[in-house]
């Protein structure tokens, strides 16, 4: 019997419209170990999975699972035979309980009503042996990301999950949350369980995984036991050349206000504050990041800055002008803003439009793209051009859908736009979140590149090495308030951060002084 629970053999997936992501790759897993796969935006990763998962059928390849091929491959038969898939963004409903969600398409039932004590019983069981405690009658709302993510893991395990996928599964998580999930992932593969994870962070790797798969352009470019190689060697393999990851920064020299906001209140639909008295001012020149768990009022006071919402109460002033009345996005940009929104594919990228459409969606009636009311075609293509070299979008062309290209690319496009947009104010919110390492660092260079022109950056960032190694200050939200202020970030760890972000600590107003 092979050692290997899982071989993929020559896997080639060429989409209707004709991208071939997949070229021939080879993706071998033992039994029992922490895989990871890495490789640049669009190298075909997520692709690679869905066709293991059963969601994309191969052109072409043969999969074998526990020496077995598998044939005419469905995502029911994937779960079946015991793969499970954690993806990205959770499939959770909110308004059930945790047991409730693990158990939902599945319930043991007495009469037509579930029996909830069975269900109880059942997840409480698999919790327990693997180390995974869940809150198991809170409401999946009011429990922690990383919680959610645990609800997700325990609902691959009780549908009899041997092989787990995680899809970049530390992006949203505290560095404390992210410890718990690596002792939970060596809880499983203790009991016989195998992981796979696609990351693009590589000292996480390092950490947690036994062997590594580097896929680039489409195709296996190595694999490699973790202990034998070091990130550098990771990286090199990934991009197909080195990539120095330090950013040298001068002193920021920030100059004016640029963006003041006082004392905002905001109350969600369902009646939970999310914001409750938040003030803050970001000047040119400078970097200000804010740090907090995803949920703690980050996106409403981005969506409340950008123009989005409007706050319950208090003020904001972009260039020293009230906003009160100014109730849409545009008028922001007018005012001299940025935006790159977390959440690419709602506010960020029109998917169905083309790449070159895209990069000129807040410009099209200017010149050189509009010349006396009509559109210069060869202007707008030529500039797409540009962008697709300088930020190194990895497409066909300038005329390709952007719903075509993968996560990071579709971010690329985002990002291209918004800093070549003149602005002096630029809203990065999660701005490399599933982008890799070296167009991560293109965009941080670049993020310091606009401050060092006198561009205030507010940057929200759930990645907290990229916070301390891209700002100058940094605050931390938890539960709708500032509750940590430091302007000196010389001294400043992430397990420091991650005890605001989680509630342990919290400054007093004395300690957080005035400044911000
Ligand atoms: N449904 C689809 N139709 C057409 N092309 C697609 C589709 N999904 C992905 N692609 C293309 O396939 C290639 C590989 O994409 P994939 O999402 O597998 O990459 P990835 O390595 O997971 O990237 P990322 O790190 O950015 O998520 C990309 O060029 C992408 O544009």
């Amino acid at each position: 019997m092979s050692e290997y629970v899982l071989e993929m053999r020559n896997i080639w997936k060429v989409y209707p419209n004709g991208v071939t992501a997949n070229k021939g790759v080879d993706l071998k897993v033992k039994k029992g170990e922490i895989h990871a796969l890495l490789g640049e935006n669009g190298a075909g990763k997520s692709t690679l999975m869905k066709i293991l998962f059963g969601f994309e059928r191969a052109t072409e390849g043969e999969i074998y699972y526990n020496g077995e091929k598998l044939e005419n491959h469905t995502a029911d038969k994937a779960i079946e035979l015991g793969i499970g898939m954690v993806h990205q963004h959770f499939m959770l409903v909110p308004s059930l309980t945790v047991v409730e969600n693990v158990v939902l398409g599945m319930e043991p039932t007495k009469g037509f009503s579930i029996d909830l004590k069975k269900a109880t019983e059942f997840v409480e069981k698999e919790m327990n042996k693997y180390g995974l405690p869940v809150p198991l009658h809170e409401k999946v709302k009011d429990i922690s990301v990383g919680m959610k993510q645990r609800v997700e893991i325990i609902k691959t395990l009780v549908r009899g999950a041997d092989l787990i996928i995680l899809d970049e599964p530390t992006a949203v998580l505290t560095p404390q949350e992210t410890v718990e999930l690596f002792k939970a992932l060596k809880n499983l593969t203790a009991a016989g369980k195998t992981v796979i994870f696609i990351t693009h962070k590589l000292n996480e790797v390092k950490e947690i995984a036994d062997r590594i798969t580097v896929l680039r352009r489409g195709k296996t470019v190595g694999e490699a036991e973790v202990k034998n190689i070091t990130e550098k060697d990771m990286s090199r393999m990934m991009v197909g050349r080195d990539v120095d990851l330090n950013i040298e920064k001068k002193p920021a020299q920030p100059g004016n206000v640029v963006l003041e906001v006082k004392n905002l209140h905001f109350t969600r639909n369902d009646g939970v504050k999310m914001l409750k008295g938040v003030s803050l001012a970001l000047r040119e020149g400078e970097i200000l990041g804010i740090a907090g768990v995803e949920g703690n009022g980050q996106t409403e006071l981005v969506d409340i800055i950008t123009g989005m919402e409007k706050p319950e109460d208090g003020e904001i002033f972009v260039f020293g002008k009230n906003m009160k009345d100014s109730d849409n996005p545009h008028e922001f940009r007018k005012a001299g803003m940025s935006f790159i929104p977390a959440d690419r594919m709602i506010w960020g990228a029109s998917k169905e439009d083309t790449i070159e459409e895209n990069l000129i969606s807040d410009r099209f009636y200017k010149e050189p793209f509009s010349k006396r009311g009509v559109l210069s075609y060869k202007a707008i293509t030529e500039n797409a051009k540009k962008m697709i070299k300088e930020f190194d979008i990895r497409t066909d062309g300038p005329k390709t859908a952007v719903k075509m290209l993968s996560g990071g690319n579709i971010q690329k496009v985002v990002v291209a736009r918004e800093f070549t947009a003149n602005s002096k104010i630029i809203i990065a919110d999660q701005p490399t979140r599933g982008i890799d390492i070296a167009a991560a660092d293109f965009i941080r260079r670049r993020l310091v590149k606009e401050r060092d022109n006198g561009v205030g950056v507010l940057l929200v960032s759930a990645d907290l090495t990229e916070l301390l190694e891209t700002s100058d200050r940094i605050v931390v939200m938890y539960h709708g308030e500032i509750v940590a202020k430091f302007d000196d970030v010389s001294q400043l760890t992430e397990t420091i951060l991650g005890e605001y972000m989680l509630g342990i600590k919290k400054m007093s107003a004395e300690e957080m002084g005035d400044k911000s």
